[in-house]
């Protein structure tokens, strides 16, 4: 027996008493486990809200930072918005059908897409200007700056063209448009442009050159009653390895130099099944290294003169063998014609909308060069910039390198001249005189050329 108040002798300690203990124990540790997990989950608690503060901090569309990236994102964003909200409502179908219909006795009514890029602009224009009817379409991306579209699209907003500001690959919105609109013809010039640019962006070129061209045939065959007659551009790049000269159409296209070549190499075959399929009336044009007024800054041309006249060194490219590279450089308005020529002989789908498959019969497929049909040395190009400038370029001469470019270009032009009277009229001189007469207005450039290039056209203007 214990006496009372003795301290407990736990060497000897009864059953009852060890089990006590070991509920005591058990009951602290338990207590400590309990404070720590509550200290767990506060900090578990905490860092997870840090990494959504994080993550909410440097994720671009969330807070559009102004990188090129956001930026797209920024414009897909914008499209949709657009597509679902603005773009709708009996305002904005009483607008596009205005812009839309035509003024003159059996004109057009033609859906441009890319009308805020360099060939677009001219065509709608054109279109406009001989009384057919024209709305444009053009997601204003960051490729090259987007203020020059904004100043074509300003042009042709006060000549009544309304350019939406949306992307071909916006199913929705070409849906609404073709039921809004009885479009006769789709001019569809949007397209990621450019050689070189593959190699930074090749994705650029698949969702653009493929999906978008998928969408516009897609809409074309299925959601327009009747379907439209479609121009499209593809590209003199898709002879690629070609050295036959001059190029034909009855030449092989089969080995692209450049992923954009591949892309546009695509389109061709994309344009085949539709036509194929659904009856889908479709024209490919083959442009030549377009140039002239108003033209994309990205282009050899457009740049060299730009640092010609900053004082800044341009690379020029030249074979291994030390031989020049040539192009066949076309200008801005002979293409044009030629993109009309091709709409007024463009004949109608044979398909009825909803497509699948319900053709009345074979209809128009069509391929055409529209080049220059005489190749210009690249370093010819820049002593004409050279003279036309008053300045001296300063060259850094490389081997041209293996990323897309191919040593010549050159149009034979027999097809476009027989189905529908395409002959160019504009050699290199003539043509960048235009564009360099352009280019100090639109920039305010003073340069030696300025004050004749102003005189001259005061004179014009005062004629
Ligand atoms: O004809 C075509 O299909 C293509 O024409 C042009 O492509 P490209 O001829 O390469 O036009 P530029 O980029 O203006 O180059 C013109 C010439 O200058 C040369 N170049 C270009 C850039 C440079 O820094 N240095 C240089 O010597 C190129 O090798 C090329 O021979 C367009 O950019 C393409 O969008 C178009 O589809």
């Amino acid at each position: 027996m214990h006496a009372m108040g003795s301290p407990a002798d736990t060497s000897k300690s009864s059953k009852p008493d060890r089990y006590n203990a070991y509920l005591f124990r058990r009951f602290s540790s338990a207590k400590v486990f309990a404070t720590s997990s509550r200290l767990l989950f506060r900090v578990t608690l905490f860092a997870g809200l840090l990494l959504i503060f994080l993550f909410l901090l440097h994720y671009p569309p969330l807070l559009l930072h102004s990188s090129q990236s956001s930026s797209s994102h920024r414009s897909a964003h914008r499209s949709l918005l657009s597509s679902f909200s603005s773009y709708a409502g009996a305002a904005w179908e009483r607008d596009i059908r205005r812009s839309a219909a035509p003024r003159r006795p059996e004109g057009f009514s033609v859906l441009v897409t890319g009308a805020a890029g360099f060939v677009g602009f001219h065509c709608s224009l054109a279109l406009k200007q001989r009384g057919d009817g024209v709305l444009g379409l053009d997601n204003f991306n960051a490729y090259y700056d987007p203020t020059l579209k904004r100043d074509r699209v300003a042009l042709l907003a006060a000549r009544g063209v309304v350019v939406l500001d949306a992307d071909i690959n916006d199913a929705a919105l070409l849906a609404r448009l073709f039921a809004a609109v009885p479009f006769s013809h789709v001019l569809h010039l949007a397209a990621q442009a450019g050689v070189r640019y593959a190699a930074q962006n090749p994705q650029s070129y698949i969702a653009s050159n493929v999906a978008g061209l998928v969408s516009v045939f897609e809409a074309a065959a299925k959601r327009a009653d009747p379907p439209p007659a479609v121009v499209w551009a593809s590209s003199s790049s898709v002879y690629g390895l070609n050295t036959d000269a001059p190029f034909s159409e009855l030449h092989r296209t089969d080995r692209p130099a450049s992923l954009y070549a591949a892309t546009k190499k695509a389109g061709e075959a994309i344009a085949h099944t539709y036509n194929h399929i659904y009856g889908l009336s479709i024209t490919g044009l083959r442009f030549f290294t377009v140039y002239g007024p108003w033209g994309r800054p990205d282009m050899a041309y457009f740049s060299f003169t730009r640092r010609i006249l900053a004082g800044k060194p341009i690379t020029l490219f030249r074979m291994p063998d030390g031989a020049a590279v040539l192009r066949d450089f076309t200008y801005i308005d002979d293409v044009v014609r030629g993109c009309l020529g091709a709409l007024d002989t463009a004949e109608k789908s044979t398909g009825a909308a909803g497509g699948a498959g319900k053709k009345k019969a074979p209809a128009q497929l069509r391929v055409y060069n529209l080049g220059n049909t005489s190749p210009v040395p690249v370093t010819k190009m820049v002593s004409l910039l050279e003279d036309l400038l008053g300045r001296k370029a300063k060259k850094n001469v490389v081997t041209l390198p293996q990323n897309g470019d191919v040593p010549f270009t050159h149009a034979n032009v027999s097809l476009a001249e027989r189905d529908f009277g395409y002959r160019p009229t504009t050699d290199l001189a003539t043509g960048l005189g235009k564009f360099v007469q352009w280019y100090v207005k639109y920039y305010g450039v003073h340069s030696a050329a300025t004050a004749t290039a102003r005189t001259e056209e005061e004179l014009t203007a005062s004629a």
